[in-house]
């Protein structure tokens, strides 16, 4: 059985290698620079597991291109290293990159198919929901959620400054069940934010195209789970049950509070009151599930812990910003979004931690769905297009000594105003085109809110590991005031 699906797996393999010499021999365009490649397997030993982005960018600078073509076996990766490409193909040809590849690991083994983000781009009922709750005016209703949860992070980092970590994670997992699902969390060990990070861990790397060979050779996922080597699928079936039940649980609890008139403000109970009657209502239920468990799984954890570490790291930043907050906000008192005008400083911190390091460098795979051609490139449909943002956002031409954590390169002069002629690392960070990030406009205004509390609340520093990092407040009176906001709820 193992031989015929190998032998099966080597024929398919072979026949796609021999078509594409056919059509090369015939003069078809050619495809662009790439590195050098194996017959058969191309490129696939040399595909980068981690910090693939800073690979990608490095051959591409090798090749003197910006647009890289890698081959997993067969499997066509075009890597766009300038924002101009991503413009080009992205957005203004969005009709042909608007596809999510099908990785078989995640969408199939994994059980992730419920996922819009990985869907295909037409799911219009999917699309519908989510911008009823998340367009930008509509968003602006969860800022009270988010300022309750930069303020709870703030108590937690108190009541247990060591456990930084898990108290991110809480603080993401207590944005997102709010305003998805209107449900309240336990203020320690929650089920469903347990449940989130147990679903989305092994997730992550399965998302880089090339981690799981059943990815480039699908023919795999057939091979039974006790042949030595079928280790992934093991993996996937304890996936598989995670991911259903990230789907199902949280949306059974919201629908219970809907039913017994207990919901709270949040995209499920919005969802729910506007069902149509004379439809499916399994459908449209299934429809609202796909999408609050696709929201379940993101996550804005990453940004604010790359802040910390910015601000850890870079101790004349943080001196700067509490410089800025003792100007505005009164003594023992915490940031509101109102303030927001008048701290040009936390905002140059906000976007320039957006620059540094990404948080999705590469964005969400994109797949073209037809043959196309691009400056005298062809590139094949089918192919899976990685957006370097992390490449974009560290364009020296764009900003100069990029590699520098530096605030003020998005400043005015005077340091009163933001500088308008230096371009929003938004450009790149919230990925291109039709699938851009449609919760950006809430992620933006909780990343702001999270970061300007954190720096008015806390002296951050650098100590030996295991900890390396402390946060400890600024003053017997803003310690205070943190306790005092759980009066406030
Ligand atoms: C700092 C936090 C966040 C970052 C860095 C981020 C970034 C991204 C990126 C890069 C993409 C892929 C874009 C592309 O394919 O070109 C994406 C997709 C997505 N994001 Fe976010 N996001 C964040 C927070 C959120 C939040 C809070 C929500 C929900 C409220 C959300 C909902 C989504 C959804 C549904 C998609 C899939 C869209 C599609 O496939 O069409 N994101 N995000």
């Amino acid at each position: 059985m193992i031989d015929l699906l190998a032998g099966l797996a080597f024929i398919i393999t072979l026949y796609l290698y021999v078509a594409r010499i056919v059509r090369w021999r015939k003069g078809a365009l050619p495809l662009p620079p790439g590195p050098k490649r194996l017959p058969l397997v191309g490129n696939l030993f040399v595909m980068p597991k981690t910090l693939e982005w800073e690979t990608y960018h490095q051959w591409s600078q090798e090749l003197n291109t910006d647009v890289l073509h890698v081959d997993a076996a067969g499997t066509n990766i075009i890597v766009l290293d300038s924002y101009q490409a991503a413009v080009d193909l992205l957005e203004k040809r969005s009709s042909i990159y608007s596809g999510r590849p099908r990785l078989p690991m995640v969408n199939e083994l994994m059980g992730w198919d419920w996922n819009f983000g990985f869907m295909d781009y037409g799911a219009r009922s999917h699309r519908k929901i989510m911008h009823h709750s998340f367009h930008p005016s509509a968003a602006k209703q969860f800022l009270p959620h988010e300022l309750k949860a930069a303020r709870r992070l703030l108590r937690h980092i108190l009541e247990e400054p060591v456990d930084l970590l898990s108290n991110l994670r809480h603080f993401s997992g207590e944005v997102i069940l709010s305003t998805t699902y209107g449900l309240d969390i336990a203020s320690k060990d929650d089920k469903y934010i347990t449940l989130a990070k147990a679903g989305v861990d092994p997730v992550v790397p399965a998302l880089n195209p090339g981690t799981y060979l059943v990815d480039v050779i699908p023919a795999l996922k057939y091979v039974p789970d006790w042949v030595p080597g079928a280790g992934f699928k093991k993996t996937a079936k304890k996936c598989y049950l995670l991911a259903q039940a990230m789907k199902n649980s949280p949306f059974e609890a919201a629908k219970y509070d809907f039913e017994n008139g207990t919901q709270k403000p949040s995209l499920c109970s919005a969802s729910l009151r506007r069902l149509n009657h004379n439809i499916s209502i399994e459908d449209q239920e299934d429809d609202i599930k796909s999408v609050a468990g696709t929201l379940f799984a993101d996550s804005s954890m990453g940004a604010v812990a790359t802040a910390i570490i910015a601000l850890m790291n870079h101790p004349e930043v943080l001196k700067k910003a509490h410089e800025e907050i003792d100007k505005v906000i009164k003594p023992g008192k915490l940031p509101d979004f109102a303030d927001e005008p008048s701290l040009p400083y936390i905002t140059a911190i906000v976007k320039e931690t957006m620059r540094w390091r990404p948080t999705a460098p590469l964005a969400l795979p994109h797949l073209s769905l037809t043959d196309d051609v691009y400056r005298n490139y062809r590139i094949p449909k089918g192919s899976i297009i990685l957006a370097n943002a992390w490449a974009m956002l560290h364009d020296e031409n764009i900003y100069p000594d990029p590699f520098a954590f530096k605030p003020e390169r998005f400043l005015t002069e005077d340091g009163l105003g933001i500088r308008k002629d230096v371009k929003d690392p938004g450009f790149a960070f919230w990925g291109f085109g039709r699938r851009i990030c449609p919760g950006r406009y809430m992620a933006a205004s909780s990343l702001w809110i999270t970061i300007a509390s954190l720096i008015a609340a806390f002296n951050i520093t650098k100590i030996p590991e295991p900890f390396q990092c402390s946060l400890k407040p600024r003053s017997k009176e803003i310690e205070t005031q943190i306790r005092a906001t759980a009066l406030e709820e």
